[in-house]
């Protein structure tokens, strides 16, 4: 792409709050850099495209993507958050496609950009209401985590979903592909984590597993909350990312009883079992040494271990469906405009008879953000602004 100076360049987008648009473009400042979002995607021209134009070399960069790319639509704004991310509001989109979240100066970005060598940002979807938080199960093989998880998914179908990991380990006999685990190559997976697909990843009686960031997104897209069955190196993966989870380490009675347990279950061999034990000692120890878990439950009896688990996860009586938080459907128009108070952003989407969307005004509450890229960013509380009854008084707040 050629050169152009700052100021000519961005003399062509119209004014705004943070945000300057031209057709199906809308460029951001942060720092010496613009961010010009929209226009054609290196990849396909029905993803949303990034280029950044640097004010102090007058360069373009064309940065690494990460994440979910959304789809282009006509028309979109764009406001810079905490002067990390930029918010994407999609016209003419469904509220479960409507909010993007661009990063461009979180740790995370800091992160992959030491990786990668190279300028990065990344994509995060967001998501309207509370899912509860995913919930990480670690221990060593054999103490009965995937048991647990079982009755836990057959008592609360509708509650729970299950992260299916990607393993090179072959499958067990009754072991299926897409439902246990995703049975991959190692070559595939190894250039799989490298783009970043990877939410964690680690090497595990000496095979790869990992966690990609899709097998967590399905889930929480369902309105299910997340489960996962990962060892104690992913566990602390998961914990310094931005999945912000419940930690739970599943201790056997005695190391006697996990060898007995892992023999009964009869799916390893004996060099492979031997192997696992050797590993369940270090596990065991850092496990329930570090401080890494919120809770370490004993699993000597069964169904006393089971009930002790819907107590942690606040599994009552009477809980047995998903409690799903999402507001109403919207459907904003393309144009639309947008302000920013606080962590609150106003969406007004003009006279009504212009548009089919059936409010005039929206707010978006992003106070309670949590998560991001590489996974989805959650906690979008989305309302209602009745200009009749509501007013933005003096210290922004709506009330
Ligand atoms: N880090 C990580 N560990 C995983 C993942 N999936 C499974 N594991 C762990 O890998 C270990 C071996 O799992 P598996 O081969 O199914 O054997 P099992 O634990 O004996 O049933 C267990 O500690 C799992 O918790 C993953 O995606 N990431
Ligand atoms: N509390 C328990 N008492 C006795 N056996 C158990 C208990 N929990 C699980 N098991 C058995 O131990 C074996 C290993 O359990 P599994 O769930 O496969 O462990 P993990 O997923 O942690 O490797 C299985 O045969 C299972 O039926």
């Amino acid at each position: 792409m050629g050169e152009a100076p700052a100021d000519s360049f961005l003399g062509d987008f119209l004014n705004g709050v943070d945000l300057k648009s031209k057709g199906q473009e809308t460029a951001i400042c942060v720092g010496s850099k613009i961010y010009v979002i929209g226009g054609a995607d290196l990849e396909s021209t029905s993803l949303i495209g990034v280029r950044i134009f640097d004010k102090s070399s007058g360069e373009w960069i064309n940065p690494i993507v990460l994440g979910t790319k959304p789809k282009l639509s006509n028309g979109h704004s764009a406001v810079l958050l905490n002067g990390d991310r930029i918010l994407v509001i999609k016209g003419n989109s469904n509220s479960d496609d409507c909010f993007w979240f661009l990063e461009v100066g979180t740790p995370f970005i800091g992160e992959q950009e030491r990786t990668y060598g190279n300028e990065v940002v990344a994509w995060s979807k967001g998501v309207l209401g509370n899912v509860e938080k995913p919930i990480v199960i670690s221990g060593p093989s054999g103490v009965g985590k995937g048991t647990l998880i079982s009755k836990l998914m057959i008592e609360f179908p509708s509650m729970f979903g299950f992260s299916v990991s990607h393993t090179t380990r072959a499958p067990r006999e009754k072991e299926q592909n897409g439902i246990h685990y995703h049975f991959s190559d190692r070559s595939v997976m190894e250039s799989d984590i490298k783009d970043g697909k990877f939410l964690e990843f680690a090497s595990v009686h000496g095979n790869l597993y990992g966690t990609s960031v899709e097998a967590v997104e399905v889930v929480a897209d369902a309105g299910k909350r997340c489960i996962l069955d990962i060892d104690v190196q992913g566990a602390r993966s998961v914990r310094a990312s931005s999945l912000d989870a419940i930690f739970i380490f599943i201790s056997p009675p005695s190391f006697e009883e996990l060898e007995k347990r892992l023999r009964a279950r009869a799916t390893e061999t004996e060099e492979q079992i031997q192997k696992r034990l050797r590993n369940a000692r270090a596990e065991l120890e850092q496990g329930q040494s570090s401080g890494l878990f919120d809770h370490i439950l004993v699993n000597d009896d069964l169904e006393s271990c089971y009930e002790n688990l819907k107590k942690i996860l606040g599994l009552t009586e009477g809980v047995k469906t998903a409690r799903k938080t999402y507001p109403e459907l919207v459907d904003l128009p393309i144009e639309h405009s947008v302000s920013k108070i606080d962590q609150r952003i106003l969406i007004n989407c003009g006279a009504a008879e212009y548009h089919k969307a059936s409010n005039n005004m929206y707010a978006l509450d992003l106070s309670l953000l949590k998560g991001g890229a590489p996974g989805r960013t959650r906690g979008l509380n989305l309302y209602v602004v009745n200009p009749s009854t509501d007013c933005v008084n003096g210290d922004n707040q709506l009330s």
